[in-house]
């Protein structure tokens, strides 16, 4: 699929957006048919009539949006940026123009109607979409709001807990009033300059996202906390400029691909320019609007130095805002600007001036381009494979054109044994020299004098000793107990093999770590207690006996290695046949355990057991596998010896047709040979792969049938005062009387959302975003203050 922002032609798109209204003046913004073209007439009653003023001005842009909808400006605005940064291109879509004209509707549109939702929620929605549809990739996505007010920044989402911060957290405040609702103040917020000149922002919270609800969740926090001001021109106008931010990385799923993408979607609407005098501001709202013309002053500069090739110096760093968009406007980015204006023919001078700084944006360059970067870890893992496919071919070659005499492969142990021997042989001074053809021959060769230097020293030591009598002490602990690898192998299997017991894995350690930890702690025992099973206590006693009969299924237990045991009773009880079981008492864990895999656990345990059985099927495959691969192995060496041994046998004869026949038919045993080596090989990841990821679904298995347990235990076999205070409760298994019930203000909501569903695929993510931001800013309004928002309106106001 082709697309605008995957060609990237290297100029900005500019779009011009109407806001719609009853007066609106068409006899001085003349719309031409192509949809592009914007003709402003000088209305007769102005016209200064000098010999220098036009009458007309023409405009050419990418489209003119006149009357149309959200979904049809986001088809022409957005959806082309967005499927661009999903490809790893960065892409940016701005806002501009006077206040009132229609930015925010324009980008973020109304937060209480689906329908009427504008560009960013638009964008949120695709790019979980396409992520979902492009299954051949793990994507990862974050998000982050910023916001420029007076030339300062704001993290519009520091009110969560929980993201990423890249600066320390600001001091704690002393106790004091309640602050007001919006951003606590985040003074590490700062613009920095990396090296390689990339611009990052010290402070400002990034959101990992896994869906769209969440994602709209967040803007939606953000919208809340923006500063809003009402002024002459519009009643909710944006007082700052706002960048929504979505870091976008995705990798292939293919092992064989080393390579990442990285791109960054910005979606900035910008506060509005304003007449001073029009908007009627005075005190703050006067101090605002300075501000806000100073910095779009400050952004027109630096788009004329973007346009002006001549121009080697570009002012990103005048102000903040600038600085910080220092990266999506122009440069390796896709980026489109709509600029919006409100055709009234009273705002004909503002619609002038957005409409020039339009026509100069489109003058723009920039050279869109992938931002790829390469893994490291992974790069050297591919690497690796390349080398060991080089050497192999490089040996057959070899082995074809000069006749084998260098190997690239391990040595084999007649090879080592050969090259021992003339080592041997060199050193007795009966041997000339060492034929060496390969790097490999050359560390084995080296690696046998060495061999005979150690034996050498051993056989001086052991003389000195003899005549010295001194005795070499210090090595008969380390040989103590030879089996000891073999046992850990088996406990290891064995581990594997054994059944589920009660809470002793949940917490603790697996496999190998747990069996060098017994290992130790058995050496730390004292002697009496040895290693006879149940000599230690009840518990421990109990694990050994297990280890030793495999196929009775233990009881849960607390094993001897869990940090925290949970239950003083399974720890210190006698093992159940010692103690009669009392039925006036509650059952011990290990009763309930297997009563509740038959009850409650059943359909978990039943799951865990076939996890099990399919993942001893797959650990067999792989074991014969190897095997395969080792008698493969074994083969090759035998055939490669016999090519050897006929060519040493036959030399003088070798241009006999009979002599070469069978020097062929030798080669090509090997070849085949290599071949099905290469095949079981190739077989061999993929069968490592399915073991680890059947282990994975066993391990998952086993602790949510542990932590299920933990939760039914207490609720289903103690009576009500013996849950412990604050104890789980199983959903299922909650009375009736405790199961939580939605109030009469949550279930409205919730009627509503399902009577939404057939808006849109997207429309019950965004009105449960809606309904929890709702909810946030009921609980953040002091009591009896009004809402900070006032209602969007889709009528222009008079
Ligand atoms: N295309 C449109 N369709 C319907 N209503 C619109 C449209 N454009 C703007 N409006 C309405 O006009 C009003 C002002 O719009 P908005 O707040 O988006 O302007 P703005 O350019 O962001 O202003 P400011 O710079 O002051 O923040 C809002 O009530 C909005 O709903």
């Amino acid at each position: 699929m082709d697309s605008w922002g995957r060609k990237g032609k290297g100029i900005m798109k500019v779009f011009v957006r109407s806001r719609p209204t009853a007066t609106f003046a068409q006899e001085l913004i003349e719309i031409l048919p192509d949809g592009k073209t914007v003709q402003i007439h000088q209305s007769k009653g102005r016209r200064c009539g000098g010999y220098h003023a036009p009458s007309s001005w023409c405009f050419q842009l990418d489209g003119v949006l006149h009357l149309l909808s959200q979904e049809e400006v986001y088809a022409r605005v957005g959806q082309e940026v967005v499927l661009g940064a999903l490809d790893g291109y960065n892409g940016t879509v701005l806002c501009f123009g006077q206040t009132g004209a229609g930015k925010t509707y324009t980008m973020t549109g109304t937060t209480e109607s689906y329908r009427q939702r504008g560009i960013i929620p638009r964008a949120v929605e695709q790019v979980f979409q396409e992520v979902a549809k492009r299954s051949d990739h793990i994507f990862s996505v974050q998000l982050s709001y910023l916001e420029v007010y007076n030339d300062t920044l704001t993290d519009l989402l520091s009110t969560l807990a929980g993201p990423q911060h890249l600066a320390p957290r600001g001091p704690v405040p002393p106790p004091g009033p309640v602050p007001p609702p919006g951003p606590a103040p985040r003074p590490g917020l700062a613009l920095m300059e990396e090296p390689g000149g990339r611009v990052s922002i010290r402070g400002l919270s990034l959101h990992p996202v896994q869906s769209q609800e969440e994602a709209l969740d967040l803007l939606f926090e953000g919208e809340l906390n923006r500063i809003m001001g009402a002024h002459a021109m519009n009643n909710h106008s944006s007082r700052s400029h706002c960048i929504f931010t979505l870091h976008i990385q995705s990798r292939s799923r293919s092992l064989s691909g080393t390579t990442f993408l990285r791109s960054k979607l910005s979606l900035v609407d910008l506060a509005g320019s304003e007449r001073l005098g029009r908007t009627g501001g005075a005190g703050q709202t006067l101090r605002e609007a300075t501000h806000i013309n100073k910095s779009l002053s400050f952004l027109e500069q630096t788009i004329l130095a973007l346009a002006d090739p001549r121009r080697d110096h570009i002012p990103f760093r005048h102000s903040k805002l600038t600085h910080a968009l220092k990266h999506s406007l122009g440069g390796n980015c896709n980026t489109v600007l709509v600029a919006n204006i409100y055709g009234e023919e009273t705002q004909m001078d503002e619609t002038l001036s957005t409409l020039r700084f339009a026509s100069r944006m489109k003058s723009v360059k920039s050279q869109p381009s992938i931002n790829q970067h390469v893994d490291p870890a992974l790069e050297v893992k591919r690497l690796q494979k390349e080398v060991e496919t080089l050497r192999d071919e490089l040996s057959i070659q070899n082995l074809l054109v000069n006749g084998g005499g260098a190997r690239y492969q391990p040595l084999s142990e007649a090879q080592q044994a050969e090259l021992q021997d003339q080592v041997q042989r060199y050193l007795d001074g009966s041997l000339e020299a060492i034929s060496v053809v390969s790097v490999r021959q050359l560390q084995e060769v080296f690696s046998q004098f060495r061999l005979a230097v150690q034996e050498q020293e051993q056989r001086v030591k052991a003389k000195l000793s003899q005549t010295y009598t001194l005795v070499e002490r210090g090595r008969a602990d380390d040989s103590a107990n030879p089996k000891e690898e073999d046992e850990v192998e088996e406990e290891e299997e064995e581990e594997d093999e054994e059944e589920v017991g009660g809470s002793r894995r949940v917490g603790g350690m697996t496999g190998r770590a747990r069996v060098k930890s017994k290992r130790k702690k058995a050496k730390e025992a004292p002697p009496s207690r040895g290693k006879k099973p149940g000599a230690a206590s009840p518990v421990h006693g109990k694990a050994l006996e297990t280890r030793s009969s495999p196929r009775i299924h233990p009881p849960p237990q607390t094993p001897e290695d869990e940090p925290d045991p949970p239950d003083q009773e399974v720890q210190e009880a006698p093992p159940p046949e010692a103690e009669p079981i009392r039925t006036d008492s509650p059952p011990t864990k290990a009763q309930a355990f297997e009563e509740f895999k038959a009850s409650g656990g059943a359909g978990l345990h039943r799951l865990l057991r076939s996890n099990k059985e399919v993942l001893q099927e797959r650990r067999a495959l792989l074991h014969l596998l190897g095997q395969e691969l080792n008698a493969a192995k074994r083969d090759i060496d035998a055939a490669a010896e016999d090519v050897q041994r006929h060519r040493h046998a036959h030399g003088r004869l070798r241009g006999s047709e009979e002599t070469q026949d069978v020097e062929e038919a030798l080669v090509g045993r090997l070849g085949a040979l290599r071949t099905r080596y290469r095949q079981h090989h190739d077989q061999l990841g993929p069968a490592r792969a399915e073991v680890r990821y059947c282990q994975h679904l066993v391990d998952r298995c086993r602790v949510r049938l542990l932590s299920e347990f933990e939760s039914w235990y207490p609720n289903s076999l103690l009576s009500p005062r013996e849950v412990p205070e604050g104890g789980s409760i199983t959903p299922g298994l909650v009375p009736p009387d405790r199961s939580p019930s939605l109030g009469d203000e949550e279930r409205r909501p919730c009627e509503h959302v399902q009577s939404r569903r057939g808006e849109g695929p997207g429309a019950v993510a965004f009105y449960n975003a809606h309904r929890r931001s709702l909810r946030r800013r009921k609980s953040r309004r002091p009591p009896g203050t009004l809402p900070n928002t006032l209602p969007t309106t889709l009528l222009p106001f008079a």
